[in-house]
């Protein structure tokens, strides 16, 4: 049987000790597109963050494809919701796309042609490539992400964890995305993504896993993604409120 990308168990994540996240389990299959939905503050975000070991958990366990976190991190690209990014930082859309090339070379190492090229590379999947020496600062919402996307292309990691990517986007960029995701996956990538249109689960995703302070069900689209899972989430009352 091919082993779970990530694995997490009874995870739980507070902030200033009040727990936001209980006792979460989840799995996530390998090359899969994977959702994650739930009600604002249900703890989105906050799950991911905890994976990418952005916030220490209070308690559990993650398990990234077997391997000590601080090496298994380096396959994992991450995509934070754009407002946590300052964008008024000076540098040009290909200097942060090339970002994505320092997990391989260390923050010290000068970039290369090479590392150009991908990033370039990278830059043309998402159609940005005319923006290459655009100030971050002088880019609209969409073309944000879109570098954003960039970035995590450049990285040529395994897995994607993002954080609403499709937030505040049109629907030419929404599409670019999806189809990127897919091609992506069918070259053997893994996607872990917080989502919040329920209309478009069954068309951008395979498997679900459905969120509120918890993880409330996970699996395929076909087991998980039906109106009881949903209505669970949505509009029962938490029992820990
Ligand atoms: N840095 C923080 N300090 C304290 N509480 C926080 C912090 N970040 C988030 N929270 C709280 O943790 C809970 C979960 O937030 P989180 O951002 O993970 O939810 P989410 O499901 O991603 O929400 P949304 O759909 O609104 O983005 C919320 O009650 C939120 O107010």
């Amino acid at each position: 049987m091919e082993r779970d990308t990530i694995t997490v168990k009874d995870l739980s994540i507070a902030y200033d000790e009040k727990p936001v996240v209980w006792h979460a389990n989840m799995s996530l299959k390998p090359n899969s597109r994977t959702a994650i939905v739930g009600p604002n503050g249900a703890g989105k975000s906050t799950l991911i963050k905890g994976i990418m070991g952005l916030i220490k958990p209070i308690s559990g366990e993650i398990n990234i494809e077997d391997k000590p976190l601080k090496d298994a991190l380096k396959n994992v690209a991450y995509v934070p919701q754009k407002g946590e990014v300052n964008w008024d930082f000076p540098a040009t859309v290909l200097d942060v796309v090339l970002m994505g090339r320092y997990v391989h070379k260390g923050w010290f190492k000068r970039t290369n042609k090479k590392d150009t090229e991908i990033a370039m590379d990278a830059l043309k999947i998402m159609k940005m490539e005319a923006f290459k020496d655009r100030q971050i600062s002088e880019l609209s919402g969409g073309q944000r992400q879109r570098v954003f996307l960039a970035r995590a292309i450049c990285h040529d990691a395994d897995i994607y964890i993002m954080d609403e990517p499709l937030q505040g986007i049109d629907i030419t960029t929404e599409k670019l995305i999806i189809d990127t995701m897919k091609n992506l996956q069918k070259e053997g990538k893994t996607f872990l993504v917080v989502h919040h249109n329920l209309d478009t689960v069954e068309d951008y995703f395979d498997h679900v896993i459905i969120v509120n302070k918890t993880i409330l069900s996970s699996g395929t689209i076909e087991d998980v993604w039906n109106q009881e899972n949903i209505n669970q989430a949505y509009y029962e009352k938490s029992v820990r409120e």
